[in-house]
């Protein structure tokens, strides 16, 4: 019998849901919010330069998330220097935002890409500065281990461009950042469909973090039903233990030993 207490572990914070989600591109904050539930996250990411954190008598995205059920996770999108993603973790701490943060340091606008020069520059001073940080990052097991030295509670590398729903397109550097680091690997951005949250939990990634392929798909509700359900299948097939790949048939009925 699998163990059934298989918890994410962040920065010694204990979650049962393997999947991450984000708040944006719904057609409503109603959407979003039952999207939210049947995804089953507990961590819900939010960009902080896109919702209005500072003044709560305006309506903001952040009175529809009931702050007890979900861990927030403010995230720098929209950043480009790593003084700018400081100073937007700053604001959300005191605006009595998580410490813990999803830091996005972007290259350019048509790729999205992480500049990770700029990523590990701000890790450094939040780090010091108490924050539990999560770096987006590309899928380079360097630059991974770089995050790790500096303090990091968690890796985030890319499965493939921010939203393109390419899917894994780096099956084996996740492996080898999984082989690198000791942090738990969050696979953050390019998710387009369920089998792709599958695999990649299935190459032992201990989460995955998606807004796109909920938010944009036709039924964002059921998607989110059918990542959850991913997420949790991927898991346990990993833990479970896939037979090896074979070039030649094997019978499944084998007729060796048998009497007659
Ligand atoms: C929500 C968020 O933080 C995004 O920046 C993230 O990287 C998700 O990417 P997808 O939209 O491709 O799932």
């Amino acid at each position: 019998m699998t163990n059934t207490t298989d918890k994410l572990v962040i920065a010694g914070r204990e979650f049962t849901s393997r999947l991450m989600v984000g708040t944006g591109k719904y057609a409503s904050n109603e959407q979003m919010v039952a999207a939210i539930e049947a995804s089953g996250a507990e961590i819900i990411t939010v960009a902080v330069r896109r919702v209005n954190i500072t003044d709560r008598s305006k309506e903001s995205l952040l009175d529809f998330i009931d702050t007890k059920k979900y861990t927030l996770l403010p995230n720098t999108a929209g950043c480009y220097t790593a003084d700018d993603a400081i100073r937007t973790c700053r604001l959300a701490r005191e605006a009595g935002m998580s410490d813990m943060v999803k830091l996005e340091v972007l290259g350019d606008e048509k790729t999205l890409f992480p500049d990770n020069e700029e990523l590990l520059k701000a890790a450094k001073v939040l780090v010091k500065e108490g924050f539990t940080v999560l770096p987006y990052t590309s899928d380079d097991p360097i630059v991974c281990k770089k995050l790790e030295e500096i303090g990091c509670a968690a890796v985030m590398p890319l499965g493939a461009p921010i939203g393109s729903g390419l899917g894994i397109r780096n099956p084996y550097n996740i492996r080898i950042i999984l082989d690198t680091v000791k942090v738990p690997v969050i696979v953050d951005a390019g998710v387009g469909t369920a089998s792709d949250a599958a695999i990649a939990m299935e190459l032992g990634v201990d989460g995955v973090l998606m807004n796109t392929g909920i938010a944009g798909a036709n039924d964002p509700i059921a998607m989110a039903e059918a990542m959850n359900l991913a997420v949790r299948a991927g898991r346990l097939a990993y833990r479970a233990g896939r037979i090896p790949k074979k070039l030649y048939a094997t019978a499944s009925s084998p007729i060796e030993g048998m009497v007659g």
